[in-house]
């Protein structure tokens, strides 16, 4: 890999510190930062490189899932030296002047040539003023690379997106901006390529012949926190839908491309989520449901209802949870639902894809009265990451009556990097499979705006759920009208359990 320098916009603020310090950190360890590094801090504040440096090293004290111990401290102090601080503030021209005169200068000091990754961890107000001043001050005229990470948002709807898209042109071309989406950095999604298209078992039957519905699923346990200004005018819509749950879809649904190659991907998604049937807005209703968490109970504690949380209007109508039929207008998927769910304040925190197959052989057994249960791959994202089939098996422990059995695969969790930290390594390398291109961002931002408008004009109606639940009815309803239920995640794997729709055994 080659030597660069690293300039990081809101190096004081939260996502430095828990995600990307110790993402930078755990790559040092594993040898996969290059040779000759330099990492320029900027904020606001007046900070010494030293505070800086002790900053950092607090924060892998704090975020890393490595420890700090887990080098010599000869090496964490080369890491950490590798970090200077400059305060800049975006709109300040001059702070940028200054600013390219001290990466040219550690790049002298380094001898290293100059390929420049430009980090945005900054409001997302601020993504096109600072590419523009990056052009105008001469940062990005650099003899090697030049990159640029931005963080989401990536506009609060479509006409934003556009406008955003056009202001970040001017100062880079679209192969130089990496968008992060950091559900693509996830193990299990990055996998999902592998597991899909690496498998002819798989693929033989990953089409609408076999495969009767799929389920993705992003439930979390909290609720708004500290975020209230942000999401309060983002919902579950924008702040998840847009983009983790439609990127999912795209990974899940893509075709087998000639090649696996990052361009034969990013043609592949762009071809299913071109293919999204569009979601009129007077019909949004019929396809979309809207939620708002009340108070209720979570993992055993008392929690208030979205209208209660700091910060929130008490007449807020915003949507903290979604879900949604889809379908994709292509012969593959013809007549496949594709559902989609993410929603705060649920029972459990869960990511997770569930593939149902059809089961022409559910009466087989009728004689015996029994039924067979459709087989099922499951796709554990977060926090578990593992893949389990369920197929039919007897039980010759007990009765020797028909069970549906589970075989699982499971990632070593510890071991795994972060998302983050694959992201990184990935934009330091050039490599952009796992990002969001601008054509997938602003075609889901094109699916997305009919329901937005919707929501705004109350078109849909918006359901209170009690928090600790699994959301309102009303999206258990979207799948009995096609004769499915939600399936509940799978048990840990140590006897033969299996995965229970959301209410029942299947066994029972
Ligand atoms: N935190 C998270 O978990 C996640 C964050 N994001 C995104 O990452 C980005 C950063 O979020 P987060 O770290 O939480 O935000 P914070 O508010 O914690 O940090 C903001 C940073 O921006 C700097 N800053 C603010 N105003 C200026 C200015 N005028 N000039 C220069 N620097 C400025 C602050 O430094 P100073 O105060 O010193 O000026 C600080 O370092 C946002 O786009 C957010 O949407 C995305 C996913 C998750
Ligand atoms: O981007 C976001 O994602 C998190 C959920 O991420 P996960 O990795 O914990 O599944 C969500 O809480 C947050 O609101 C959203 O901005």
């Amino acid at each position: 890999m080659e030597p660069m320098t690293y300039v990081l916009f809101g190096a004081t603020g939260d996502l430095a510190k828990r995600k990307i310090y110790p993402a930078l950190y755990n790559l040092f360890v594993d040898g996969k930062l290059p040779p000759s590094f330099s990492i320029i801090g900027l904020g606001r504040r007046e900070l010494s490189n030293d505070t800086f440096q002790s900053q950092v090293e607090q924060s892998l004290r704090q975020f890393s899932r490595r420890s700090a111990n887990a080098v010599s401290s000869s090496d964490l102090n080369a890491f950490l030296s590798a970090f200077r601080y400059h305060p800049l503030d975006v709109n300040n021209t001059e702070d940028y002047r200054k600013l390219l005169q001290l990466v040219k200068s550690r790049e002298d000091e380094l001898n290293m040539k100059s390929n420049r990754l430009f980090y945005l961890s900054v409001a997302p107000e601020f993504f096109d003023v600072i590419a523009l001043q990056i052009k105008e001050s001469g940062l990005g005229d650099t003899e090697g690379w030049k990159r640029l990470i931005i963080e989401k948002p990536f506009g609060h709807d479509l006409s934003s997106a556009r406008s955003l898209n056009a202001k970040l042109s001017e100062a880079f071309e679209e192969n130089e901006i990496y968008r992060i989406d950091h559900y693509l950095g996830k193990s299990m999604v990055q996998n999902l390529e592998t597991l899909v298209l690496a498998n002819p078992v798989i693929q033989a039957v990953w089409n609408k012949d076999h495969i009767a519905n799929v389920q993705i699923t992003a439930s979390e346990t909290v609720g708004v926190e500290e975020r209230a200004g942000y999401y309060d005018n983002a919902g579950a819509i924008r702040d998840m839908v847009q983009n983790h749950m439609l990127q999912v879809l795209m990974m899940t649904a893509l075709h087998l491309p000639s090649q696996i190659t990052p361009s034969n991907i990013k043609d592949e998604k762009r071809k299913i989520i071109q293919s999204l049937q569009p979601i009129n807005k007077p019909e949004a209703a019929l396809s979309v449901v809207r939620g708002q968490y009340a108070s209720g109970s979570v993992n055993g504690k008392d929690v208030p209802g979205y209208l209660e949380e700091p910060g929130i209007e008490a007449t807020s109508k915003n949507d903290t949870f979604v879900a949604a039929r889809l379908w994709i207008e292509d012969p593959k998927w013809e007549g496949v639902p594709f559902y989609i769910r993410t929603g705060k304040r649920m029972s459990g925190k869960s990511t997770r894809i569930v593939v149902e197959f059809k089961n022409p052989t559910k009466e087989l057994y009728l004689s015996r009265n029994e039924i067979t249960s459709p087989n099922l791959l499951v796709i554990e994202i977060n926090p578990n990451e593992r893949v389990s089939f369920q197929f039919n098996g007897k039980n010759f422990a007990s009765n020797g009556n028909l069970e549906p059995v589970q075989l699982s695969f499971n990632a070593e969790q510890d071991k795994l990097p972060e998302a983050y930290e694959r992201l990184i390594f990935d934009a330091l390398r050039g490599d952009a499979t796992f990002f969001a291109h601008w054509n997938e961002v602003e075609l889901s931002w094109q699916w997305v705006q009919p329901i937005l408008e919707a929501f705004e004009e109350n078109l849909v109606p918006l359901h209170s759920y009690e928090a600790g639940s699994n959301g309102p009815e009303a999206s258990d309803q979207l799948l009995e009208e096609d004769g499915f239920e939600w399936w509940l995640d799978p048990k840990p794997p140590q006897a033969n359990n299996i995965i229970r729709r959301e209410q029942t055994w299947i066994s029972a």
